[in-house]
């Protein structure tokens, strides 16, 4: 889902960005970047790892400036080769920087435009064709400083020629940091500010919790298509750059990927799945009316919250029935099959006295995969479980994600052509209930009524941006399947090209 930060300061941003990042960890765990403007230069530091495995002291020194951007990648496009950590850089016109969160769904089209422009991508990430459609409508200007209304300008070319998610911050070396969000807001972006005694400093990041955890106070989220400017001394302009804008968020965001103590477009992540819990727990009271389950335990650590919520609606005892490692990292976003299935029994125990001689019901956000399902339901009859139902708070997903979730395939996706009864069956379980699409959407969207859509084509086949047909899906199948990013893994290690990398 990756995860991005960009900030102009009054002192220097290393730290911040850092901390930022380390925050946004869940987002993004196979690389990470941050670029700052040093006076008249980019300083850059990424590689593939954890945030607090790739900056080493000695990275951070060099990091200096007062102004910068940063990412942690979790990849949807492209390779997952360290030359395709963000962010990105080009060196003309000024020297520009880029962090992108989500997925273009034009990228083919756009890349072949930019050969014709005679503009050189050297990766095969959408997010380093974004930087060169950014720069080639910059180049446009001309001028030596740019105003805010020629960045719009740029921002406004760039969301007529693209397609699909984009939440953008880009560092313009000399002029400003400039961030933007595409026309259906698919992906989230928040802008905060941070008063000193020298002047306001301003961020922007994926999630509200970034800027609460570095002394940021929310300003508001970025809208659908607006673009936010922070010139390098410290002024803030903002324009609606799209012809058309209108919401949709991603609904996944709020089943998985934010964490829970984020709001985005005035939506509070905890306060969506607590109502994913009720709608559910109510769901499973109607359906199963003479139901013999005697305790609820969540599969930790997304479903906590909202596996809490169904015990109380159904009033069963709610039970942490499996310890999460708490040195494991999120395995829906490991990037290969084979490190997802072995991730789930290194990360999570049994407790077996919870699940001895009990029926018990297991709660998860979602089945995608069935990864983690198939195993858990197996641990829980080896802790001694009489029966294992299992509720999941997402309906079924039966389509492939374009949008920056690495679902490219439905033959990966569990629930792809088949019932409830047939997946209960392969995941082991003695009974299955999913979460409706409808009460899905109610719970995340009475939260803040204003929002009347979602992003939600993983579940109904229903893609926002109107541009995704068979073909497309096929095209990414073939560029995305498991053993195509297997065989992709060492192309292009590159990163020595950027000679602002040193080791
Ligand atoms: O059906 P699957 O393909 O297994 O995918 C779904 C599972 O993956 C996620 O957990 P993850 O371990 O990534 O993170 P979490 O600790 O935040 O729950 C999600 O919360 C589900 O548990
Ligand atoms: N998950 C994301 O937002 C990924 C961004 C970009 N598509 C990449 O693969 O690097
Ligand atoms: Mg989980």
């Amino acid at each position: 889902m990756c995860g991005i930060v960009g900030i102009v300061g009054q002192s220097s941003v290393n730290q911040t960005i850092y901390d930022a990042l380390t925050v946004l960890q869940h987002r993004g765990q196979d690389a990470a970047g941050i670029v700052t403007v040093d006076k008249s230069a980019f300083r850059l530091r990424k590689a593939n790892g954890l945030v607090k495995d790739v900056f080493e002291v000695k990275h951070m020194q060099r990091l200096q400036g007062k102004a910068g951007i940063g990412h942690v990648r979790y990849p949807t496009a492209g390779s997952s080769s360290a030359s395709e950590a963000q962010p990105f850089y080009v060196n003309s016109p000024f020297g520009i920087s880029l962090a992108h969160n989500g997925n273009l769904t034009n990228t083919v089209e756009l890349a072949e435009s930019l050969v014709k422009k005679r503009r050189h991508v050297n990766t095969t990430s959408d997010s380093e064709v974004l930087l060169n459609l950014l720069a080639d409508e910059l180049q446009e200007t001309r001028s030596l400083t740019l105003s805010a209304d020629e960045v719009f300008d740029a921002v406004a070319k760039v969301h007529a020629q693209t397609r699909g998610a984009y939440a953008v911050a880009a560092m313009i070396i000399g002029q400003g940091l400039v961030a933007f969000r595409d026309p259906f807001g698919i992906r989230p972006l928040v802008l905060g500010k941070h008063e000193t005694p020298t002047g306001t400093e301003y961020m922007v990041a994926s999630e509200s919790v970034a800027l609460d955890a570095v002394g940021f106070e929310v300003m508001r989220d970025v809208a659908p298509g607006e673009a936010i400017y922070i010139s390098l001394d410290g002024q803030l302009f903002t324009r609606q750059c799209a012809v058309d804008p209108s919401y949709a968020p991603c609904i996944f965001e709020f089943v998985y990927f934010a964490r829970p103590d984020s709001a985005m477009d005035k939506i509070s992540v905890y306060g969506s799945r607590v109502n994913m819990g009720a709608k559910l727990g109510a769901k499973i009271q109607k359906e199963w009316e003479d139901h013999d389950i005697d305790v609820v335990i969540p599969i930790p650590e997304t479903s906590c919250d909202i596996a809490l919520e169904i015990a109380r609606c159904m009033e069963l005892p709610y039970r942490q029935g499996f310890v999460k490692n708490r040195y494991i990292g999120r395995t829906f976003i490991m990037p290969g099959q084979q490190e997802r299935k072995k991730s789930v029994r290194r990360k999570l125990n049994a407790i077996n006295t919870e699940f001895k001689g009990k029926n018990v019901l297991l709660v998860d956000d979602s089945i995608v995969r069935g990864t983690t399902s198939e195993q858990i339901i197996e641990m829980a009859r080896e802790a001694g479980a009489k029966k294992v139902y299992f509720a999941s708070a997402a309906p079924e997903i039966r389509f492939p994600n374009v949008y920056g979730i690495d679902m490219p395939t439905t033959n990966e996706l569990i629930a792809h052509g088949r019932d409830a009864d047939e997946i209960a069956k392969i995941i082991g379980a003695d009974g299955i209930i999913f979460q409706d699409l409808t009460d899905l959407v109610d719970a995340v969207g009475m939260e803040n009524p204003e929002i009347k859509r979602f992003e939600t084509s993983v579940f109904d086949g229903q893609y926002i941006t109107n541009d995704v047909d068979q073909a497309y899906l096929d095209h990414l199948t073939q560029l995305r399947n498991d053993d195509a990013k297997a065989n992709s893994k060492d192309i292009g290690t590159n990163l020595e090209m950027h000679n602002v990398c040193h080791p």
